[in-house]
């Protein structure tokens, strides 16, 4: 039976209260979006401004310490903010296992998601939620997610899902040695030569985790998967399926390019956490995803992060080679606590550091 939706409170009930989510709600077959997901024109994707012409760099990771794929990686990083690799080293069965796993956590009947929801979780650090901020948003987002913040080997075996923890953790581990050789990639780039124990923490310190579940929308043009934002991340690496919908800002702002889904490739982004600390070299780049009107879509971004109780501002060598500093000092916390205290509203959040 479709539940009564008529109401924003009972929408809020059966969506993120009982745990349906979004999921739950395209599942009872509606014909069309509740109001509350109709997003205003100006954040609708509009396809006339998709530029088909260009695409994001693909970087062959197989000759990572050759100068010229670490140049490539610097120049994509500076230029586009995004690209994807391949041959990076993450085993095939890996990236597969992480996608089955996704999908057997949002298979799970309600009650027993529901036991993850902000109310309920036994930790701050396991959430599964719908939308990005509904608090806060005045459009939902067509989308549901469990985030995973990970502390240590022994926190996630006692509290992540049982349907994910191990998948999740694979994953992690195994994109490690990817994460370094961006990084020293990234860092030689800007001539910082060495990432020291306190750099590698400051930069890499700290990781989440995201399953984001996109249901089949009856309204794919009304609605968002993801509003447009730039993440808070110093990378992020991200497994997507092969539905396709990710869009990231073309070189200068101009038009939005569609990220295609290539089988056992991951997707790297420079997140705002790099932005700050290369003093504005290396781009975080603002991105959506559009809901899909045919098909299901996951995605599992690993964000990796500085620690919550860092400083981060532009790095000490830049300066002391004569840079001025764009970004000023910031907790990451605060940083973090900024972006998660509004709805999505493309690059607006580095504002918050800039000098
Ligand atoms: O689903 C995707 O492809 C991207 C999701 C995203 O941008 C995010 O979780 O920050
Ligand atoms: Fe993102």
């Amino acid at each position: 039976m479709a539940p009564a939706i008529s109401e924003s409170r009972d929408l809020t009930e059966f969506v993120a209260k009982q745990g349906n989510g979004v999921k739950g709600l395209a599942e009872t077959g509606l014909k069309s979006v509740p109001k509350q997901y109709i997003q205003p024109l100006e954040e609708r994707m509009d396809m006339q401004n998709v530029v088909t012409q260009e695409s994001i760099p693909v970087i062959d990771m197989s000759k990572w310490d050759d100068p010229h794929v670490m140049r490539s990686i610097c120049d994509a990083a500076e230029k586009w903010g995004f690209f994807q690799v391949t041959n990076h080293g993450v085993p095939v069965e890996v990236l597969e296992n992480v996608k089955e796993a996704t999908k057997k956590f949002f298979g799970l009947p309600a009650e027993e998601k529901m036991m993850y929801t902000k109310e309920n979780s036994l930790t701050n650090n396991v959430r599964y939620g719908t939308s990005f901020v509904p608090e806060a948003e005045e459009s939902l987002e067509w989308k549901d997610y469990l985030s995973l913040f990970y502390t240590s080997e022994e926190e996630a075996y006692a509290f992540w899902p049982k349907e994910c923890k191990e998948h999740a953790l694979e994953f992690i581990k195994g994109s490690e040695l990817l994460i370094r050789r961006l990084l020293e990639a990234l860092m030689e780039g800007l001539k910082v030569m060495s990432i020291d124990a306190t750099k590698s923490l400051v930069l890499t310190g700290s990781k989440r985790i995201n399953f984001n579940f996109y249901p089949k929308c009856p309204n794919p043009e009304l609605t968002v998967g993801v509003g447009r934002h730039s993440d808070v991340s110093t990378l992020t690496i991200l497994l997507q399926d092969d539905i396709g919908g990710l869009y990231v800002r073309g070189i200068g702002g101009k038009g939005w390019i569609h990220v295609p889904p290539m089988t056992g490739s991951l997707v790297i982004n420079v997140g705002d956490a790099l932005q700050i600390m290369s003093n504005g070299h290396y781009k975080s780049i603002e991105h959506r995803v559009v809901a899909n009107g045919s098909n299901d879509r996951i995605s599992v971004p690993i964000f990796v992060n500085p620690r919550p109780h860092d400083t981060i501002g532009p790095l000490p060598e830049l300066l002391e080679m004569g840079e001025k500093p764009v970004y000023k000092q910031v907790l990451y916390s605060d940083y973090v606590k900024h972006f998660f205290n509004k709805a999505h509203d493309g690059k607006k959040t580095i504002d918050f550091a800039k000098i």
